[in-house]
């Protein structure tokens, strides 16, 4: 993906270093990127200049989709993306919301599917969005946020990726993506195929056509350890072309995403790569 590569290299040329405090490494950082993925003509956004993995992507994104709020169940759907912040961070461990091992607190999937009320009760934002766009309506606040501060001292980690807002037009479904810290050789790569698979699974579900998927990006930075590996190797390499992602036609319902779904229902055609990167991660 040309836009990819444009916004890694835009942050070379142009980035500012900024010391950040919760890792204790300094990032190169622009602000503002704009992505866009055209989900109808199933352009799959893979990273092709280094070795990707979509499956952990989506089964992370498939993990918010349940609520799930514990690391070892993102392990049993196939990703290990949250053991490092449920499990090493300092601050976290001596949280005293913290439930035990593997828990991540109340981060994405507890607000996306029971924000808590301060009358009582729980608010399943995904259900009333899939509800609504089912029977053909766009209340133009179609959003599911994750961003809940009065609950951030109660979760591992922030959510990055905070908003997704789906709007209607006749029966094309579009989402608009907001994420306020971007992590490009890491987090992107999973984030934009959670966009575009987000996208997908809610206009299957929906019964809608795909649109396009918007992704909008407030803080675009590189940690000083992977800067090397970035401008001297993947930034050197010619990107691929794009493959198509096939989800089981049989996922009908948001309880099938709910229950059966596996990482076995998504499939991947006609993906090329160069060889893969291992980018340090920083906790
Ligand atoms: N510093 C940081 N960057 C992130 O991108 C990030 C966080 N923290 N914390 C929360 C989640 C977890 N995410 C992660 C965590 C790990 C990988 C990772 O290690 N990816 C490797 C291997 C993936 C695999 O083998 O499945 C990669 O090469 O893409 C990616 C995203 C995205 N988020
Ligand atoms: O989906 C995600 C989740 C996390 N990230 C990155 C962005 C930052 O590098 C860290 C989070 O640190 P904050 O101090 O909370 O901003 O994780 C990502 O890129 N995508």
């Amino acid at each position: 993906m040309r836009a990819y590569l444009d916004l890694c290299q835009r942050i070379i040329d142009e980035g500012t270093w900024v010391e950040n405090e919760r890792t204790g490494k300094r990032c190169l950082t622009v602000i503002n990127a704009d992505l866009e993925y055209n989900v109808g003509a199933n352009e799959f956004p893979m990273i092709t200049t280094r070795k990707s993995y979509f499956k952990s992507a989506i089964a992370e994104f498939l993990g918010y989709i349940r609520g799930y709020d514990n690391a070892a169940d993102f392990r049993k759907l196939g990703t290990k993306t949250w053991d490092a912040n449920a499990n090493l961070n300092e601050s976290w461990l001596n949280n005293p919301h913290r439930k035990g091992e593997d828990d991540m607190g109340r981060v994405y999937g507890i607000q996306g599917r029971a924000w808590a009320k301060p009358d009582g009760g729980t608010i399943d934002q995904l259900q009333k969005i899939v509800d609504n766009l089912t029977n053909g309506i766009d209340d133009r606040a179609e959003i599911m946020t994750f961003y809940n501060p009065g609950e951030f001292h109660m979760g591992c980690l922030r959510p990055c990726m905070h908003t997704h807002n789906f709007s209607l037009l006749g029966d094309t479904l579009y989402l608009t993506s907001f994420q306020r810290s971007c992590d490009v050789p890491l987090g992107l790569n999973f984030n934009q195929i959670q966009v575009f698979t987000f996208l997908a699974l809610i206009a299957q579900i929906t019964g809608k056509k795909a649109g396009m998927a918007y992704h909008k990006i407030v803080n675009a930075h590189i940690y000083e350890d992977q800067l090397e590996l970035m401008r001297d190797v993947q930034l050197k390499r010619e990107p691929l072309p794009l493959p198509k992602l096939n989800i089981n036609p049989d996922i009908k319902t948001l309880k099938d995403l709910e229950t059966w779904v596996t990482m076995d229902d998504f499939e991947v055609e006609g993906y090329q790569c160069h060889e893969a990167i291992k980018y340090p991660f920083a906790v």
